[in-house]
């Protein structure tokens, strides 16, 4: 018997638009463990508030197909909304780090068997400004280069779309004048910008934030002050190797609340989180323990 329900969401549009080829197994799957799927198929960018409508007590879960894109906006409503049922995250989208960081692997049917292995896992959200964010706020040369980077590009070409739009912007690096507070400090000085981890991964690198946790109750920030390109770039491949940061430039903090204001500039610069575009500046980032049910590998 069906006597239980859960909701998946998809999103047609995300990475490859293949998702849909596999509804027939995702489908096969779940009834097979006891499941009666109430689908829902997101029509257009901001569609997923509608299919979360008619969620109730009587779910189980809630499945969200797409990139981290959708897995973020999921989660925004369902942590506005209260809904505080487990999520699960099936990779369909291009970097697809949140659910890989989850232990999702890249394939799609191998991720329906993790979410039926049911084991749930709470995580820490970030919040900057009114918005939730999963994994990652960013701010400066960072967020120019992603917003950047146009979408049927980044669709054909995955990852690297991200890296030759960055090399694209090289020369038009413009650094921001910032004030950074944290619960303990004040720092200001001039940044080409800033990344704030909730989880390790991000961009498509893995372990950029190493001591980043996604439930220690602390963001992870990295904040890169305008000095020796040159130099600047042996220092962040020495950390997307892994290897310690030994630039003064490069500051590494943790905590749980950060207030970044935009100094001497009437820019309207806004943040990125989880790879797309987020609030604009004064950026109040703050971090909710615990807040989100995750199923894991
Ligand atoms: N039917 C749709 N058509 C077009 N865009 C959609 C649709 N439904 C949702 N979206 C939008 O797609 C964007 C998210 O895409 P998503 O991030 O999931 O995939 P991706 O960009 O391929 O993957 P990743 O972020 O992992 O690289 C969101 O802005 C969302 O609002």
């Amino acid at each position: 018997m069906l006597n239980k329900k859960v909701k998946l969401i998809y999103n047609p549009a995300a990475g490859d638009r293949t998702f849909n080829s596999y509804l027939d197994q995702f489908l096969k799957l779940f009834q097979a463990a006891g499941f009666r799927v109430d689908i829902y198929r997101s029509m257009e960018p901001g569609d997923f508030k509608k299919g979360l409508e008619n969620i109730d007590q009587s779910y189980e879960a809630i499945i969200v197909a797409g990139g981290d894109g959708s897995a973020s906006e999921m989660v925004d409503l369902m942590q506005k909304e209260q809904i505080d049922l487990p999520l699960g995250i099936i990779p369909a989208g291009t970097a697809n780090d949140f659910a890989s960081f989850l232990g999702m692997t890249q394939n799609i049917e191998n991720s329906i068997k993790r979410i039926l292995d049911w084991k749930i896992k709470e995580i820490d959200v970030g919040r900057v400004n009114k918005r939730y964010f999963l994994n990652v706020c960013v701010g400066g040369i960072i967020s120019q280069i992603a917003h950047g980077t146009e979408t049927e590009m980044k669709n054909r070409l995955g990852k690297v779309a991200y890296y030759l739009q960055g090399l694209k912007e090289l020369p038009n690096i413009k650094s921001m004048q910032l004030e950074i507070e944290t619960s303990r400090e004040k720092i200001e000085g001039e940044f080409l910008g800033f990344f704030i981890f909730n989880s390790k991964d991000a961009g498509g690198f893995k372990n950029i934030a190493k001591l980043a946790s996604i439930d220690d109750g602390l963001f992870d920030l990295l904040a890169v002050k305008t000095g020796n390109i040159l130099k600047l770039s042996t220092a962040a491949a020495d950390l997307f190797n892994g290897k310690e940061i030994k630039n003064k430039n490069l500051i590494y903090l943790q905590d749980n609340y950060f207030k970044i204001t935009l100094k001497n500039s009437s820019r309207d610069e806004h943040c990125d989180i989880d790879g797309e575009k987020g609030p604009a500046f004064p950026l109040e980032i703050e971090l909710i323990p615990a807040a989100q049910k995750v199923f894991t590998a």
